[in-house]
């Protein structure tokens, strides 16, 4: 691509001996949520009261103990939201707001000023470290530029020791630009820092490394922090935190990378948000620690009323396809996965059974979904959606999830063909109630109820029987019942379990379906009738079993009649029933 030439590639750092590679995350990172101050700073409408209010209180919820609350000399709005927060009493005990001030003497005295009543604080302190900054926006050298943090250190303690007497002031320093900073020029700002504010036992420092703009691969921001926390001095009072952005879209695996290397607090924004291509986002950092078994310390168990409120406040959409919390990332569309959830689906319920647990409790093993989606509030309806891409395992998990029918293995294929045939002429998706009515008018007998049929030519029908039976003892006479209505005319009888096990002298029951959206006690009988080579299904639904499986019979012998165009394969007469 032309113009290729005008960009420099990036230099890996030289160190031979990290040691990140083969860690683990085995515990949570700190987490500050910045929603409200480099989320809020990147958008076009800055939030209002109300919609900052709205993502204090989110957050809160959510569990998070460290918020930055904004930048209280940017704006009026920023100062006054700050302000409410403190005079309202609305920070709980065991949060902490942040504000962020650059190093600037008369900005510093201000940011304190807005503190004045906070029972506890921290105030973050940033300046641009990396040569660029230094040459072409400050226009100093490596001293100057030292000096500029090493004041405002000063300047910070001096005002909050006289004007936040009665507040518990932390500290935090972020060299800006830290990815394109020299390691050692960072190194040497931040242990000059260190030596103004003198963190010790109790007196803590947090010392922030964002990657400003993402520039090279998350390996090499590993590696800068893994030789960061060797090489720093006082390391057991220095909580190591990192804020990525996301400017080459590897924002996520630039915090998983740092946190393998020693990073211990993570800065990001809900879903992404923040300058440019976004800040680390922080509902897909904490779920794919929930998903290897970690808890993320913050609570997703809600993940749509997240992403709403976000979306309030930020004005902002999140793509349906982002991780965890998009509307399309609990939803196959294409065939195979779909059987392959369908399985994991029924192999999940087996389980529950055999062990006696709630299916939700067992470990997660669903192929195709990294999470549970009831985990994080999501219905399973959604997980399965049908268009020209599904099959015949997509099919059959919306008859089960939407329509209570567990189809015998052939049913499902018959059926499939037809919703893919009439995918395929009218494009788009099929909705579950159109695939049900469809599942009526090709497979339930639409004749009158009443009236009985005979067949002058003998047939062999399987019925399936829907529903559980595994815990009913025997009860011959049904099946003598259903022998009684068909036999006479001439319909060899086998009844299958939707197991495939065949029910010689085991009770059946009518099970609870829900159809229509209302609950009724009926039993589903799925007939397969085979006249010579041709098998056709039907379906009969009904109180009472032996009804049932002659609406069943009926309904596949009235489609051998229209599949074969022969009345002389099946003719129907009506006899008393
Ligand atoms: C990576 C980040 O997200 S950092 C946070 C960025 N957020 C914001 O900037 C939002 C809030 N900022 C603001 O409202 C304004 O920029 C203010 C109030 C802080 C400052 O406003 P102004 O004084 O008008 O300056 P302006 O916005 O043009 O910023 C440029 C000045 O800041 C200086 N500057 C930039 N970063 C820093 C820093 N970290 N420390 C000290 N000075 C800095 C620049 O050198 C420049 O100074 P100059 O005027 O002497 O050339
Ligand atoms: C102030 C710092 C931490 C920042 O927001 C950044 O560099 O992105």
């Amino acid at each position: 691509m032309k113009g290729v030439e005008r960009y420099a590639g990036f230099t890996p750092i030289d160190l031979v001996d990290r040691t990140w590679p083969g860690n683990r995350i085995r515990t949570a990172p700190r987490w500050l949520s910045t929603d409200l101050r480099d989320g809020n700073q990147s958008l076009a409408n800055p939030m209002t009261p109300e919609r900052k209010l709205m993502m204090f209180e989110l957050l809160v919820d959510m569990g998070f103990t460290e918020i930055e609350v904004g930048f209280p000399v940017a704006s009026r709005s920023d100062h006054d939201f700050v302000r409410m927060l403190i005079e309202q009493d609305r920070i709980p005990d065991d949060v902490r707001i942040t504000v962020l001030t650059q190093a600037r003497e008369e900005l510093i005295e201000q940011t304190i000023d807005c503190l004045k009543g906070a029972p506890r604080a921290m105030i973050h302190i940033y300046n641009a470290t990396s040569p660029v900054f230094r040459e072409v926006v400050f226009g100093m050298d490596r001293n100057g530029c030292k000096d500029m943090a090493v004041r405002a250190t000063r300047v910070m303690m001096d005002g909050a020791e006289r004007r936040l007497r009665g507040t518990d002031v932390a500290f935090q320093y972020s060299p800006e630009l830290f990815n394109e900073t020299e390691l050692d020029f960072s190194l040497e700002v931040c242990e000059a820092v260190m030596d103004v504010w003198q963190p010790g036992e109790g007196r803590g420092i947090i010392l922030n490394f964002p990657t400003t703009v993402e520039r090279s691969l998350p390996n090499v921001f590993a590696d800068q922090i893994e030789w960061l926390g060797r090489n720093l001095s006082r390391r057991e009072h220095v909580c190591l935190s990192v804020h990525p952005h996301n400017d080459r879209g590897t924002g996520v695996a630039s915090a998983e990378l740092a946190l393998l290397a020693g990073a211990e607090r993570v800065e990001g924004c809900l879903f992404g948000n923040g300058e440019r291509a976004g800040n680390v986002c922080l509902v897909t950092l904490g779920m794919n620690m929930y998903s290897h078994g970690v808890d993320p310390g913050l609570d997703f168990s809600d993940i749509s009323a997240i992403r709403r409120t976000v979306e309030i406040c930020n004005e902002v959409p999140v793509h349906p396809r982002h991780p965890y919390g998009g509307d399309l990332v609990y939803t196959a569309f294409s065939g195979s996965h779909q059987d392959a959830i369908k399985k994991g689906f029924d192999e999940l319920e087996r389980q529950a059974l055999t062990r006696d647990l709630p299916a939700g409790e067992l470990p997660w093993r669903v192929p195709y979904l990294p999470v549970d989606p009831k985990d994080v509030g999501r219905t399973y309806e959604a997980v399965v959606r049908v268009n020209s891409q599904s099959g015949k395992g997509g099919v059959a998990y919306v008859m089960s999830a939407w329509h209570g029918m567990n189809l015998p293995r052939g049913l499902q294929a018959d059926l499939a063909a037809k919703v893919q045939a009439h995918a395929d002429a009218m494009g788009g998706e099929l909705s579950p109630s159109l695939i049900g009515t469809l599942f009526v008018q090709e497979y339930l007998y639409h004749g009158d109820a009443s009236e009985a049929a005979g067949w002058h030519t003998p047939i062999t029908a399987s019925l399936y029987v829907d529903g559980a039976f595994d815990h009913c003892g025997p009860r011959a006479d049904t099946f003598r019942t259903l022998g009684a209505l068909l036999g006479p005319w001439g319909i060899q009888v086998r009844v299958v379990h939707r197991t495939g096990r065949s029910l010689d002298h085991e009770e059946l029951e009518p099970h609870q379906r829900l159809l229509g959206g209302c609950s009724r006690e009926e039993t589903v009988i799925y007939a397969e009738c085979a006249l010579g080579d041709e098998v056709a299904w039907g379906v009969g639904i009904d109180a009472d079993i032996a009804t049932a499986a002659f609406l069943a019979v009926r309904a596949a012998g009235t489609r051998l009649v229209r599949e074969t165009h022969t009345s002389r394969a099946v003719s129907v007469a009506a006899v008393g029933h």
